[in-house]
Parts: C-alpha cells; structure tokens; sequence
C-alpha cells in the first residue's frame, strides 16, 4: 500500500502492526484516523437491533481484551474508531478488534453499504443518512464534550 503510515503505540512490532493495518485499510473499509493514531469505519446493518446486537458483541470483547472504542450509534449504523490512549498510538490490540469487528459485524447481517467507507469521503454520515438525524451535517463520529456543547448551542438557539 502506499499512502500515510500510522503512528505506534510504543513498544509495539511496527512491522507487524504496519502489515496488519495496511492488509485492513486495503479493503477500503478502514481508513486511517487524520491523527494516524488509529483505525475507523462505518458499519451499516438492517435494523437497530442488528447493530445494537453487533456493539453488545464487540463490547464483551472489549472487556476481555480491556481496550475500548470510539464509537457512536445512529439507528442501524455504528461508526467505530480504534485507538490505543496510552501508550498513545496505534496498536495490535487495535488490529485484533478491528478484526473482530469485522467478523462480528458478518455475523450480524451487516449490509454491503456504499456507505460503510472511511468516514473521511464523500459518502452520507450516518446523521445525513436520514433516519433519526437531528442536526444535518454534524459529524457521525464526535467527540463527545465537543459535540454536547455543539449539541447545547443548537438547542439553545432553537428558543
Ligand atoms: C487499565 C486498562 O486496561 C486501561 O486503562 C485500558 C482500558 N482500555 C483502553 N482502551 C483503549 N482504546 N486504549 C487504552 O489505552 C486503554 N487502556
């Protein structure tokens, strides 16, 4: 592959984590965070309950690996990101879920969705997708105390 190398989480195989993510990114489904640090995708699947059984599945494992997503639902699209805080960076228990994800989310009848592409393109966020969007254009995977202070000034300037 060509294109930006990810940033290691120190005292990890740069090789094999490097290999790993290029062999996860070549897909097209996951792309590389801006920061480099991690990996994100989009998962697209019929119903709520799909994805809400596919995040249940993938939080057990969380707790067995003790490492944890970035993650936002809306409706039947989940968007997750992997990234390991500390040591900051990219690491195999990255990988090792974002594979899980993967199988997991076949498991849950994810759907072939033009949609489900790096949450860098063009294609609709899962909050311009329609379904239960509140605010068209917000980003499908916020960070959390950004977006509750966005989400504030939008309601504020409601009233
Ligand atoms: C003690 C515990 O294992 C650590 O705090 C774990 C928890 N889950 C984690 N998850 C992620 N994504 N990165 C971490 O550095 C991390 N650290």
């Amino acid at each position: 592959m060509t294109g930006i190398a990810p940033l290691f989480s120190a005292g990890e195989d740069e090789s094999l984590v490097s290999r790993e993510a290029n062999s996860l990114t070549s897909t097209g489904r996951w792309a590389l965070t801006g920061d480099r640090k991690g990996l994100e995708r989009k998962f697209h699947f019929k119903t709520f309950k799909a994805a809400w059984d596919f995040m249940n599945s993938v939080a057990t494992e969380c707790k067995v690996q003790k490492h944890h997503p970035e993650w936002t639902n809306i409706y039947n699209k989940t968007q997750i990101r992997w990234t390991t805080h500390n040591p900051s960076g990219l690491s195999s228990k990255d990988i090792h879920m974002a594979k899980f994800c993967d199988e997991a989310a076949a498991k849950f009848g994810e759907l072939p969705s033009s949609d489900a592409t790096s949450p860098g393109s063009k294609e609709a966020s899962p909050l311009e997708a329609g379904d239960c969007s509140i605010i068209p254009g917000l980003p499908a995977a916020p960070l959390l105390s950004d977006e509750r202070s966005r989400f504030r000034v939008k309601m504020e300037t409601k009233n």
